[in-house]
């Protein structure tokens, strides 16, 4: 039987998660999970596709393999995502920030296969942010968020455990990309 796997994208706001995963889709045909979130949509963000936006009610309402705040907004996935979306494929992802990647690892042993995004230059990620039409109070809210510090570095749970693709030139990533899904993907 085919080993069902999730790439599980991690890393600091604005490392290229939502980018990765979308290359993943476009190229690879590798379906992303949705996730569940408290917070508002973004400009362009589409209910049901980009996220399930949710009160703080109806999140409560969902069950979840795990369930992070990150600044200050609620964020959580479920076990249903996840199963619908391995009737799909056997090689799916999503997006998580570092404590939800290492919940997946605990959860879901080598099913897990965790890539770490990060950028060289913090400086660089702020700008990337600003492009992407984010407020400015909004990316100062989270830069001064404990997640956000957490976030600059792998954790120690995630060492051995995850690859980490530095995602400064994107030409590079896609080639990283590549290498991965050719180990993973099932013909
Ligand atoms: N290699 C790259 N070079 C330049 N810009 C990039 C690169 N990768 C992604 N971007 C851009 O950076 C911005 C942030 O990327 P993205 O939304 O994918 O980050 P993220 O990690 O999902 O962020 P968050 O955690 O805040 O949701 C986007 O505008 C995206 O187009
Ligand atoms: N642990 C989880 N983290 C999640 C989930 N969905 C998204 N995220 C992460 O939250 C932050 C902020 O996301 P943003 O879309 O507001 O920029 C980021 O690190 C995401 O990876 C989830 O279900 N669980």
């Amino acid at each position: 039987m085919t080993t069902q796997r999730v790439l599980v994208v991690t890393g600091p706001t604005g490392s290229g998660k939502t980018t990765v995963c979308r290359y993943l889709l476009e190229n690879y045909q590798i379906p992303q999970v949705i996730t569940h979130t408290t917070r508002a949509p973004r400009d362009g963000e589409v209910n049901n596709r980009d996220y399930y936006f949710e009160t703080p009610a109806s999140f409560a309402t969902k069950h979840y393999l795990e369930h992070v705040t990150y600044s200050g907004n609620q964020y959580g996935s479920s076990r249903e995502g996840l199963a619908a979306a391995w009737q799909t494929s056997p090689l799916i992802s999503i997006v998580l920030d570092t404590a939800g990647a290492e919940t997946y690892v605990k959860a879901l042993g080598d099913q897990a296969v965790v890539i770490y995004l990060e950028v060289t230059q913090q400086a660089a990620l702020i700008e990337r942010l600003t492009q992407r039409g984010d407020a400015t109070e909004r990316i100062q809210q989270r830069v001064a968020s404990d997640e956000y510090e957490r976030d600059q570095q792998l954790p120690v749970g995630l060492v051995g455990h995850a690859q980490v693709i530095v995602n400064d030139d994107w030409q590079q990533t896609a080639v990283a990309l590549d290498a991965l899904v050719a180990k993973y993907r099932v013909a």
